[in-house]
């Protein structure tokens, strides 16, 4: 993904709630659902489809919320891989 392509997916998530820092590079979102239950279901959808495609979010929970920093540890920054699992994650919610 080129720059031009880049700035245009972190202003659309930007749109969906999503955070973009630069210092350390990452976006982030709390997620809130109606209860526990549902928050972990959601983790659980989650955590399958990031060992798959071997992308792992930096995340915590607490009862019905769900704070998620992504980021890429391997480059040191920001990368396609966090865009793709973050339009995954909003889809799964
Ligand atoms: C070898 C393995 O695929 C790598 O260490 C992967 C695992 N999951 C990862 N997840 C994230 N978020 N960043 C990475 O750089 C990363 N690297």
């Amino acid at each position: 993904m080129d720059d031009a392509a880049m700035k245009d997916t972190l202003e659309k998530l930007e749109k969906r709630g999503w955070t973009v820092s630069s210092d350390p590079e990452a976006i982030s979102k709390t997620f809130e659902f109606k209860d526990f239950t549902r928050a972990f279901g959601w983790m659980t959808m989650v955590a399958t489809r990031a060992e798959k495609i071997g992308h792992h979010p930096d995340w915590s929970n607490s009862y019905n919320k769900v704070d998620v920093s992504l980021t890429t540890h391997d480059s040191g920054g920001l990368t396609d891989k966090d865009l793709r699992l973050a339009k995954m994650m909003d889809q799964l919610a």
